[in-house]
């Protein structure tokens, strides 16, 4: 039988009001000894919480008898003032009674083990309480509704007709079905195979969702790079000097930009250098800036110079030239600068990211991108690493599969039996504790 937990619910520190949960067998008998009889369920009683002699507040108890419960067991919650002493007091008759303090996302894993939701829903549970931005309030909350727990589902449900298709050409060789019933298999599977094949393109711009997309600011020292990102940031995030060479370590500020979260990052100047310091921040903005989606190339509109190729290793195509200092140059040397980077491919955008309102243009134009980039990304079939890894391994075994049809029917069957274990690896129909103890891992405790 499972313990009793118990845990606060909401945030550390002084508040109006504080719940604290518990969830287990023993749940009628903690509500006992704190607060008398259990209310009615699920309708909130004031009552007076007291411990042996001593009296601990006023509450709300609430008794959610199992299986209608969050966790599906025997659970109550204590609406508590939230005050921290309050809070321990009560937490420590709890403990006194022979209850545990529960384990981070060890609520939200119950009602996982109990069937209450998937691994993804339970994935949304944990997204919803740290979204930060609408999008990812809007992403978190479909995985919570199940919008991929259906889709794989319904994958999942086209793996299990082909299979039974393979099964029956197994069981029934020759004569007594048509030749070519594995054969019927196929179309199937090659619509699926195209299905997976086209989510794992749209999964990454709906991890961008989650985790942020990410813009690299790069460019040579003193090009005004760590000025541009203040002037993003609205606050003095990084150092800024007339000493070439100031910013060493990157620095990543979260920007929410037309309602998604981006990540900036200001990184070292790039330039050969003897400065082993320095040398090593170099190393850092190269391969932060080969992860980043974006890189701004920013660039001192009076010093620059066409044979500033070592920077242009790190830029691809469609990324942005960001011609800086413009109030030190005249109208002809900017046209000569325009020409120069858009032959290069590069859009171009000037400022003065000193001057007050100097990257306003700069944030409607990343705003616009950002935008256009992760837009319906909200809803893709992975939000996570975790689920696009099942996914390319499902679809590795299907285009195996599909080779073996009409050969091997038989291996192509055990193909699509380790495609759908894949999948159901997802949702986590099938469960190896490593995947769960990753998933909860990442929860608050209370949740
Ligand atoms: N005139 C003028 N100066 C600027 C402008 N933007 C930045 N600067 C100056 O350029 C110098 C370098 O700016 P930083 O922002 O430190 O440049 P950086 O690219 O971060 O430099 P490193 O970190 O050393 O690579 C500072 O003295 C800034 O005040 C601008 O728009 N106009
Ligand atoms: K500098
Ligand atoms: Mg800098």
């Amino acid at each position: 039988m499972n313990d009793t937990i118990y845990a606060p619910a909401t945030g550390a520190g002084r508040a109006a009001v504080a719940v604290v949960r518990v969830s287990g067998p023993r749940a009628a008998l903690a509500v006992q000894a704190l607060a008398g009889d259990p209310p009615r369920p699920r309708q909130a009683a004031l009552r007076r919480l007291a411990h042996g002699e001593v009296a601990l507040d006023d509450a709300l108890v609430l008794w959610f008898p199992g299986p209608a419960s969050y966790t599906g067991e025997d659970a109550a919650e204590f609406h508590v003032h939230g005050g921290r002493a309050v809070v321990e007091a009560v937490l420590e008759a709890l403990a006194s009674e022979g209850l545990r303090l529960a384990e981070p996302g060890e609520f939200t894993r119950r009602a996982f083990e109990n069937g209450k939701l998937d691994l993804t829903q339970a994935e949304g549970v944990a997204d919803l309480i740290d979204a930060e931005t609408d999008a990812q309030r809007r992403q978190a909350l479909g995985q919570l509704g199940g919008a991929l727990s259906q889709r794989y589902d319904a994958w999942r449900e086209l793996l299990v007709q082909a299979l039974a298709m393979l099964e029956a050409a197994v069981d029934f060789p020759d004569e007594e079905l048509p030749e070519d019933v594995a054969a019927r298999a196929r179309p199937g599977l090659e619509a699926l195979e195209a299905q997976i094949a086209a989510a794992l393109v749209d999964a990454s711009r709906g991890r961008r969702v989650r985790d942020g997309f990410r813009i690299a600011l790069v460019g040579s020292p003193n090009a005004g790079k760590s000025t541009l990102l203040n002037a993003l940031a609205e606050r003095d995030a990084a150092i800024v000097t007339s000493t070439p060479g100031t910013t060493r370590d990157i620095i990543e500020v979260p920007l929410t930009l037309g309602g998604y979260k981006t990540l900036l990052a200001d990184t070292a100047g790039l330039r050969e250098t003897e400065d082993a310091i320095e040398a090593e921040g170099v190393r850092r903005a190269r391969a932060w800036a080969a992860e980043a989606d974006l890189r701004l190339w920013v660039i001192d509109a009076a010093m620059f110079h066409v044979k500033q190729n070592n920077e242009l290793s790190v830029l691809r195509s469609g990324d942005w030239a960001v011609v800086n200092k413009i109030d030190l140059v005249d109208a002809y040397r900017l046209e000569e600068l325009r020409e120069i980077l858009a032959a290069q491919g590069l859009k171009v955008i000037e400022m003065a990211a000193r001057k007050p309102d100097g990257a306003e243009e700069a944030r409607a134009a990343l705003t616009s991108h950002v935008v256009e980039a992760l837009s319906g990304a909200e809803f893709p079939a992975a939000t996570r690493i975790r689920h696009a890894e099942s996914l390319v391994e499902a679809r590795t075994y299907i285009q195996r599969a599909l080779s073996d049809v009409g050969l091997e029917v038989e291996l192509a069957a055990e193909d699509v039996r380790l495609a759908t274990r894949a999948l159901s690896r997802i949702t986590g129909r099938i469960d190896p504790e490593d995947v769960l103890d990753r998933v909860f891992s990442s929860f608050c405790i209370g949740k």
